[in-house]
């Protein structure tokens, strides 16, 4: 582990939302720790509170209790440490591919000739080089991904929040995506958190996976992925026994809080 990097701890972190006269526990007392150059994602049934928990990691919503800290230092708001990852794209139709990836950047100050030049690096390094300058519409779904990981990647946060960000890819964009970014976060030892309704996509990628369970939302697993899975690619990694059995493993706990499920 990279020790000049920062890890990200959450204690007893719950949350409620209040709508009008109702106030609904989304969050109770979550408490992890996501180390330096980790991988580690949620999982859980929907509504378990997933986005909530990325969203005060990220700094966009205040827990009603407990604390994170990014580095040892409380997360009060928004910061350029931590980078954000959603399903959806979000690029701009009337920019260029490039300009569509320095938007994180422009939002800090004016662009040097230093930056423009290693975003264009990064494109090239995901394969987009020769697309610099066409616009969005022009790129398939999985090439407009990997520019909204380039946008992301280059404001250089030392840790990302992904969103389900593989959900609405073809299986094999998907596979080529999760090898992608797996390769790129661990070869520049940045930490993620991935938010995920696929448990292969789970398994595949991660360090180690954390179920929860719904109303509310809490830690029910924390599942630490053996040394030779974390080792095989995405791809390879689906072929392994031992991918199976932990597949089947997270799968009983679904069956299980589904076989406890209250009417809502
Ligand atoms: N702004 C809000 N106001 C009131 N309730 C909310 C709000 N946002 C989310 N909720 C509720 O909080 C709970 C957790 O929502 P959240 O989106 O975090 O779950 P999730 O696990 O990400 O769901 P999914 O897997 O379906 O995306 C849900 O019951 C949801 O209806």
């Amino acid at each position: 582990m990279d020790e000049a990097k920062p890890s990200v701890v959450l204690q007893e972190v719950s949350h409620v939302y209040v709508s009008g006269k109702t106030a609904f526990l989304a969050l109770e007392r979550i408490g992890f720790t996501l180390q330096a150059g980790e991988f580690v994602s949620l999982v859980g049934p929907s509504g378990c509170g997933k986005t909530t928990l990325l969203s005060i990691v990220a700094g966009l919503i205040a827990p009603t209790a407990g604390r994170v800290e990014v580095g040892g230092k409380a997360v009060t708001g928004p910061s350029r440490q931590i980078g954000y990852m959603l399903q959806h794209d979000y690029l701009f139709p009337w920019r260029t591919i490039l300009d569509n990836s320095l938007i994180g950047l422009e939002l800090h100050g004016n662009i040097t000739e230093g930056q423009r030049s290693e975003a264009l690096g990064l494109l090239a390094e995901m394969g987009l080089g020769d697309v610099a300058g066409q616009y969005p519409h022009q790129l398939s779904g999985g090439m407009r991904q990997r520019v909204a990981l380039v946008r992301t990647l280059v404001t250089s946060p030392d840790i990302l929040l992904l969103d389900e960000p593989f959900s609405a890819l073809d299986y094999q964009t998907k596979l080529q995506l999760e090898q992608l970014i797996a390769d790129t976060l661990r070869k520049w030892g940045k930490s993620a958190l991935l938010v995920t309704h696929d448990i292969s996509e789970a398994i595949a990628m991660s360090d180690r996976i954390i179920v929860m369970d719904r109303r509310p939302g809490r830690l029910r697993r924390d599942i630490r992925i053996p040394e030779e899975i974390r080792a095989a690619s995405p791809m390879k990694a689906r072929e392994m026994p031992g991918f199976h059995r932990l597949f089947g493993e997270i799968w009983n706990e679904f069956e299980d809080m589904e076989a406890r499920r209250e009417p809502l």
